[in-house]
């Protein structure tokens, strides 16, 4: 329970006395405010831990109130309140610092609730994310490479149109990152950019959490992600994870263009660009009949691939080298740059982890090292720590072979334990794995199979 007090700021008395009883019979400390100013107010002297803001308010917009109090107190938890005609205002007030919104008329138990996650740091942004402006540029895509350039190029073309968008790639390769990207150049962007990720969605709400649905006994109404999307782009992100009854769904609201919330048979144009990510390879998907085909080529029309950090050449020294004078900005870090060695390091790795596996080692090193130069001693142990070719003779002169590691093992045994620390390299990801070694997923699918381990969809195990 909150130890600091609730702000309600509404000029409705019927809400503020309906919201004040329910939260103070829960145990809260409730404030109210009938008024932008009498908020500002309030919320000086009394620290409130969370504020619900009506969104129309009679002295200014509530949506620059959420502003003013996020930054007077980036620890304050703001929810708005909205009528539904507004939601795209709702959108709005997220990207601005709210965590949640709650839609007119407001039933007291999901008040409470709504608190209670608010209060768990739980907001529908686990599933909705707004993507905050600073991330959304092409600009913020770093790299020159050749392959970056082509990706860049596309990117600027289908922007200009309302063309859906298939972009694959490894884990952690700018998948949503590039997604944004083309939101933020299209003629979209000043609709809202919304994130369903099917990959973690519970499959008994990801219809309703696409769809929405109509108010029901214990269950407000809930305004599903593709209406949030209207006017912007619905980015469907690990899209090869849907239920084959969820693909059935996908596909009828876009043949018919009609979002139908659940519980009812009217719906609304859904007007929205679709980009959909995928880690593993669609194609695979669908000629293993886990993804519908007709699906596949509707959302299809743009493929995007985009390459692993290692196929980039020097992009990994041109993105850590970016990223480093960003992330030392942010913390106060004073590193400028990194050793010759640290580059090689660099170079020679695989990433399996990609930029996301990047990102997190230049945060390591900031946060537990000094600067100004990133040296090899700053790098995580599994990066200094590999085993280095030796290419000088060692000084004593006597050879020292490695140890023979197949030593003791058939070919059969050498085989899989090659497959299987090829897939736990690639993070679990077969497709990922298999492009390793150079041999097809459905190869590796088969030699799975043979030895009774679960290659489940594709997915990782
Ligand atoms: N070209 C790039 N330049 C700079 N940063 C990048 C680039 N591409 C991705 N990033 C950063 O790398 C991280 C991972 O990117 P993103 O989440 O878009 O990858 P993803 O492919 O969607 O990952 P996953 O499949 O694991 O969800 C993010 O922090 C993103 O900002």
């Amino acid at each position: 329970m909150s130890q600091k007090p609730i702000l309600i700021v509404d000029d409705v008395d019927t809400h503020l006395t309906l919201f004040t009883a329910t939260l103070e019979a829960a145990g809260y400390t409730v404030l109210s405010a009938r008024s932008r100013a009498e908020a500002l107010a309030l919320s000086a002297t009394t620290a409130p831990g969370i504020a619900l803001v009506d969104l129309v308010l009679p002295d200014g917009d509530g949506i620059e109130l959420i502003k003013t109090l996020k930054d007077r107190d980036p620890s304050i938890k703001l929810i708005a309140i909205t009528a539904f005609a507004s939601v795209d205002r709702a959108v709005s007030a997220m990207r601005n610092g709210a965590m949640d919104f709650l839609v007119k008329p407001i039933e007291p138990e999901h008040l409470k609730t709504t608190i209670t996650n608010t209060l768990a740091g739980r907001s529908i942004g686990q599933y909705v994310q707004p993507y905050p402006a600073d991330e959304v540029e092409t600009d913020g895509l770093i790299g020159s490479s050749d392959l970056m350039q082509d990706i860049y190029s596309t990117i600027r073309a289908v922007a200009g149109s309302a063309a859906s968008v298939f972009i694959t790639g490894e884990n952690g390769t700018g998948k949503v990152k590039a997604a944004a990207a083309i939101h933020d150049q299209s003629g979209y962007k000043d609709g809202a950019f919304v994130k369903l990720d099917c990959s973690t969605a519970a499959p008994n709400t990801i219809e309703a959490e696409l769809l929405g649905h109509i108010a029901m006994p214990g269950a407000p109404e809930k305004i599903g992600v593709a209406e949030l999307a209207n006017g912007g782009t619905l980015l469907l992100d690990e899209i090869c994870t849907l239920s084959l009854p969820m693909q059935a769904r996908l596909l009828n609201m876009l043949q018919s263009g009609v979002i139908t919330p659940i519980g009812t048979t009217s719906g609304r144009p859904a007007e929205f660009r679709l980009i959909c990510t995928s880690t593993v390879d669609p194609r695979t998907e669908v000629q293993a009949g886990r993804f519908r085909a007709d699906l596949f080529y509707r959302l299809n029309v743009v493929p995007i691939h985009l390459p692993p950090l290692r196929a980039r050449g020097l992009d990994v020294v041109e993105i850590a080298e970016t990223e480093l004078d960003r992330l030392c900005a942010r913390e106060e870090r004073e590193f400028r740059t990194l050793s010759t060695e640290v580059k090689a390091i660099f170079l020679d790795h695989a990433w399996p982890g990609n930029i996301r596996e990047l990102m997190n080692v230049l945060w390591n090193v900031i946060v537990l090292h000094d600067g100004p130069v990133v040296n090899v001693p700053d790098l995580p142990p599994y990066l200094r720590g590999a085993p280095r070719v030796q290419r000088t003779p060692n000084p004593g002169g006597a050879s020292q072979a490695p140890a023979n590691p197949f030593a003791g093992k058939t070919l059969a045994e050498i085989e899989r334990n090659a497959v299987e620390a090829a897939i736990s390299h690639a993070g679990g990801s077969i497709p990922t794995a298999a492009r390793a070694l150079g041999v097809s997923p459905s190869t590796l699918y088969r030699k799975l199979e043979g030895w009774g381990r679960p290659a489940r969809g594709g997915r990782k195990f």
